[in-house]
């Protein structure tokens, strides 16, 4: 961000220009919302206590009756111009007022734990009964790596300014900012090495498509029989032309259109037809699950492992393995896992993530409310999901869909980005308290969605 501000201001655009598109833009969400009614903005001493200047001022010269509470006096450059153009009253110690209050204490330049007289203000904001809108970050927030440095209120609104920051997309901090908004201030922000995901397209099978270069998925069943299926219920509505049980033992359970195959694996796996391979839920972790997932990476073809597949890896198991054609697919717990395995000393989940990647060559898609994707040195933020997504067996028909999408094309990054799609819809038309057979069953009208 520090990096596109500075290009922007070389190409001879002042920061002063920036904060005004900035503060100005902003300004148009607040009045919005307010609808006349009286604004309360807190600004802080750098420049998005500057932003706060500019849009009390918009406000004022809107007819806004606005209170400006600013604990410290401005001391950024840009910001101190930005308090002078700013007509009203500032006051050091007040009491936030009216309908709607905005928050600009601080930007991407919080450095340490809010605390004192800032501390106390975050405070009263949490307490106070009105709509909150946090201007670029929450102020309490660290805009890389979403950790939280003081008093947090829930936000309704959170204005990211000319990008979004790698925080609005983690948690804790996520979970705090209400809905998101980007305003655009003409910053040329395409050499990040993160990219927020948008909604992907999926093709229909072309006019002379076949089940088999629509893709075979097989699936590789274990010791429990409930995940497997799961993950054969959203696979069979997520694209591939054919899904493959394969077991070694009768599953009268499954749906008639389902094909068990009952042969042992190293037979089952010699079709080579098959095009991905999913592997992990109700696999087991003892030594003859650890034997079948030998056998399935030494296939080398596009394969899922989640679940009890992800406590069974390690380097051993990927020697003279093709890692690049792997998608893995864990939650919190399991990275902790495959991080212990693979040696990596990172805290946060999204170093977690990407050390993991960085060190492996695999795909890896970081489950939770927060999903992180690393893939070919990019890593992919997603919008919120359904937080009615929290129940059992939902990563199970994640890993479905994902394998399903895998079967089709053969590329992993695509095919985590679109399953993460396809999941969130499906829970969204799913949804409230839907069971997770609900869900994999939603899969087929989420296509709908982005065909
Ligand atoms: N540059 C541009 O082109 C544009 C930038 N824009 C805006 O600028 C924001 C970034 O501004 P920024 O870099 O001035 O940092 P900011 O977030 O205001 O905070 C730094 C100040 O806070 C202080 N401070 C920090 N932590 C503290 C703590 N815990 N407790 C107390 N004090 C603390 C710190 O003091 P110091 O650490 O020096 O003591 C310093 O004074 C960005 O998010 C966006 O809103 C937009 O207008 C678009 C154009
Ligand atoms: N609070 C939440 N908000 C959004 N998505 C969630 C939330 N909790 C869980 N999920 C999603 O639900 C799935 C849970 O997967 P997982 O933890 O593997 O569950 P299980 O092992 O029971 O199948 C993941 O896709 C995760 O991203
Ligand atoms: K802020």
């Amino acid at each position: 961000m520090r990096a596109a501000e500075r290009a922007t201001m070389d190409g001879g655009t002042s920061e002063w220009e920036l904060m005004q598109r900035a503060g100005q833009g902003a300004a148009q969400w607040v009045m919005r919302v307010a609808g006349g009614r009286p604004v309360t903005v807190l600004c802080g001493p750098g420049n998005n206590g500057g932003d706060g200047y500019v849009i009390a001022e918009v406000l004022r010269r809107d007819g806004h009756e606005v209170q400006v509470i600013a604990p410290i006096e401005a001391t950024a450059k840009t910001a101190r111009i930005a308090r002078a153009h700013f007509g009203g009253e500032v006051v050091a110690d007040g009491t936030p007022r009216g309908a709607v209050v905005v928050d600009c204490l601080f930007g991407y330049g919080l450095t340490r734990q809010v605390e004192g007289s800032f501390g106390k203000l975050l405070e009263k904001l949490d307490a106070y009964d009105c709509y909150k809108i946090a201007i670029d970050v929450p102020s309490a927030v660290d805009s890389d790596t979403g950790t939280v440095l003081g008093p947090l209120p829930r936000y309704d609104l959170t204005l990211a300014l000319g990008a979004w920051k790698q925080g609005h997309f983690l948690m804790p901090a996520m979970a705090s900012m209400g809905a998101k908004r980007l305003v655009s201030i003409g910053l040329d922000i395409r050499s990040t090495s993160f990219a927020v995901s948008t909604s992907p397209h999926i093709a229909p099978p072309p006019s002379d498509a076949h089940k088999y270069r629509r893709g075979l998925l097989a699936i590789v069943a274990g010791a429990m029989p409930g995940a497997p299926m799961l993950a054969v219920e959203a696979a069979m509505r997520a694209g591939a032309g054919y899904v493959k049980l394969l077991s070694e033992r009768p599953h009268p359970e499954a749906p008639a259109e389902l094909v068990v195959e009952q042969d042992d694996l190293a037979a089952a796996l010699s079709d080579e037809r098959i095009s991905a391979l999913l592997v992990g839920p109700g696999l087991g972790r003892d030594d003859t699950a650890r034997k079948r997932l030998a056998r399935v990476l030494a296939k080398r073809k596009p394969t899922v492992l989640d679940a009890d597949a992800l406590h069974l890896l390690g380097p051993r198991l990927l020697d003279s393995v093709d890692v690049a054609t792997l998608c893995l697919t864990p939650h919190e717990g399991e990275l902790a896992s495959l991080c212990e395995t693979f040696d990596i000393a990172a805290e946060s989940k999204l170093e977690r993530a990407r050390a993991l990647h960085d060190i492996t060559g695999m795909t890896v898609l970081a489950k939770g409310p927060d999903t992180i994707l690393v893939s070919d040195a990019t890593t992919r933020f997603f919008p919120q999901g359904s937080s009615w997504l929290s129940t059992a067996g939902t990563g199970d028909v994640l890993a479905g869909i994902v394998a399903s999408r895998l079967a089709v094309h053969g590329e992993p990054l695509r095919a985590c980005e679109e399953a993460v799609w396809l999941h969130h819809e499906a829970a969204r038309l799913a949804s409230p308290a839907f069971s997770v057979g609900d869900l994999a069953r939603s899969v087929k009208p989420a296509m709908a969605a982005f065909l």
